[in-house]
């Protein structure tokens, strides 16, 4: 009786409050969307409710398709772990998740209705990363936006993208082309060790970040566009560009809630997406339009073709190799996303830890000097002179993956068997939390511990794909294709850091390692430091 009562109140208040809220005067219309409404609710409760492992997105016993189920959590019904995840660090929330439950082989979850699992541990991961099954990528709606489905990183694994993979590793990145910007480099590097000096005289102390972006931006506009900006006379451009790059960086790193849950879109854009997107496309394609119509009018000689910027290679493509102009400029424009941030930072957390380890720094120092002439500037050569130059990026990769989460994504194209008797479904999102892996105590000893001595002698570990405990460039068919390239970059501008300055805390603001994590993981406090110049 009791409960009678309480439901006729129940349908009441609906009766009342329904109207209300859509305006509507038809009593009965409304109350059919009430219980059309109740019904959803329940229906998603109900599909949570069975679903069990993962979530509601794997329901239908997609988790239990092998002779082995998937474990992870349910999170909650309708969005999934989606509030786990859509702030803070998801790669340290998804690490305590996993370790926690014992799931560092493999863990299911939901993402909305996006059905998602995660590796972390070597193993699995190698098997996600180097399988052909996982070689595509899910696309948000900001990448699609912002043209970047047609680029390397998006494109979906079939004839396109391994034209452009085959584009990328015979020309963009081949070593000799990485050589012949070689003065480009030297030149982008003595131009911020002259800022840094003069920041030190001026300020007494140096905000390392800004310095290592503008050097990123115009090494990274020399090799791909074979421009350069300088900060005084070109103010008003780079001005320009930058703020399309930072603006690009936003879109691409926000957590898009529509992303996961399709419905959303149509009533919940808290950031602007579409519209900030739609802005921002006519602008890219107008710059690097322009860009490439310039090259256009300067002869395209075989020469240029091998030792040319990446506007110089695609122009002198034919055959089927040629590519149309939007695809060009969005391969092109990718480039400056994926290569910009990842060396200035990588460069910025290298420098942080030689600033808490300075018996580190002056043991590199030592070995730099012994290894290249006072006299001349670090060159390509030098670096294979340098092994604990090597090991002390290779550390900090460690320590700090600039993708902690591999930046972005695989895709599962079919229902993929692994070895451990679980079956992936299709359509799975698949991720490997490298930052798991690397701060995991099974896999390294002391693994909080900044010691690039781990990476002397025998215990060398190649870091570009072939062994899965330090991967940060990702592995497989879908690899970084830019790791020499940002490698070389990195080393170059650290052994100079080093060589040309002894670097100290900053005893007003002590070095701070908390992370935020954008599109890759930044220091969260740019790292200021006080530096004496080594003449
Ligand atoms: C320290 C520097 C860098 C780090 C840590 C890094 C890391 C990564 C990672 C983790 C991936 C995903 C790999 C996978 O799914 O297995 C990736 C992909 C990619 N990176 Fe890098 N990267 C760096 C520098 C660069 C540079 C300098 C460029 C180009 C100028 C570049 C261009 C790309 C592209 C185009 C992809 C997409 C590849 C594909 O999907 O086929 N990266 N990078």
């Amino acid at each position: 009786m009791e409960l009678m009562n309480l439901a006729s109140k129940e349908t009441s208040y609906w009766m009342i409050a329904l109207p209300a809220v859509f305006g509507s005067q038809n009593i009965h219309d409304v109350s059919v969307l009430g219980y059309l409404f109740l019904a959803v609710v329940s229906l998603s409760i109900l599909t949570w409710a069975l679903a069990g492992g993962g979530g509601g997105a794997w329901k239908n016993g997609r988790n239990r398709l092998g002779r082995v189920t998937i474990p992870g959590p349910r999170g909650v019904p309708v969005f999934g772990s989606l509030f786990t995840l859509s702030r803070g660090l998801a790669h340290r929330s998804l690490a305590a998740m996993a370790w926690s439950r014992a799931n560092t082989e493999i863990m299911a979850f939901s993402l909305g209705s996006t059905p998602v699992i995660v590796a972390s541990e070597p193993n699995t991961a190698r098997e996600i990363l180097m399988s052909s099954h996982f070689a595509d990528r899910p696309v948000k709606q900001s990448a699609k936006s912002l043209m970047f489905s047609r680029a390397i990183g998006f494109a979906p694994n079939g004839a396109y993208w391994r034209t452009l993979r085959r584009i990328a590793s015979t020309h963009l990145f081949a070593p000799q082309r990485i050589l012949a910007h070689e003065a480009g480099r030297k030149l982008d590097c003595a131009e911020m060790v002259k800022a840094v000096s003069t920041e030190q005289t001026g300020v007494g102390s140096v905000v390392l970040r800004k310095h290592l972006q503008l050097a990123a931006l115009n090494n990274i506009m020399g090799s791909v566009f074979g421009r350069r900006y300088d900060p005084v006379a070109q103010k008003m451009d780079l001005d320009e560009l930058t703020s399309m790059v930072r603006e690009g960086f936003e879109l691409l790193g926000a957590f898009n809630w529509s992303d996961y849950l399709p419905w959303l879109g149509c009533f919940y854009d808290p950031v602007r997406l579409k519209q900030r997107c739609s802005d921002l496309v006519p602008r890219i394609r107008a710059l690097v339009k322009r860009i490439i119509d310039e090259h256009r009018v300067v002869s395209n000689s075989e020469k240029k073709r091998d030792i040319g910027d990446f506007v110089d290679v695609l122009l002198s493509l034919d055959g089927d190799d040629k590519l149309q102009e939007d695809d060009m400029i969005a391969v092109l424009w990718e480039m400056i996303f994926r290569g910009t941030d990842t060396t200035a930072l990588l460069t910025e957390w290298t420098m942080a830890e030689l600033v808490l380890n300075p018996n580190v720094q002056a043991k590199l120092r030592d070995e730099i000097k012994t290894a290249v002439s006072e006299r001349v500037d670090v060159a390509d050569t030098d670096l294979a002179k340098l092994p604990y130059l090597k090991a002390v990026v290779k550390e900090t990769l460690r320590l700090h993956p600039p993708g902690p989460l591999l930046s972005w994504a695989r895709l599962s194209t079919s229902d993929v068997q692994l070895s451990n008797g679980m079956v992936v479904p299709k359509g799975t999102t698949a991720m490997v939390n490298m930052w798991a892996i690397t701060h995991d105590p099974t896999v390294w000893s002391d693994p909080l511990k900044f010691d690039p001595e781990r990476f002397n002698g025998n215990a060398d570990v190649d870091i570009r794909g072939g062994d899965l405990r330090l991967a940060p460039f990702g592995a497989g068919r879908r690899v970084c294709p830019g790791k020499n390239m940002g490698l070389s970059t990195v080393t170059r501008w650290v052994a100079e850091l080093v060589r040309r300055f002894e670097w100290r805390q900053d005893q007003t603001e002590p070095v701070n390692l908390g992370e935020v994590l954008k599109l890759s993981c930044e220091m969260e406090h740019p790292l200021r430091a006080v530096v004496t110049e080594i003449f």
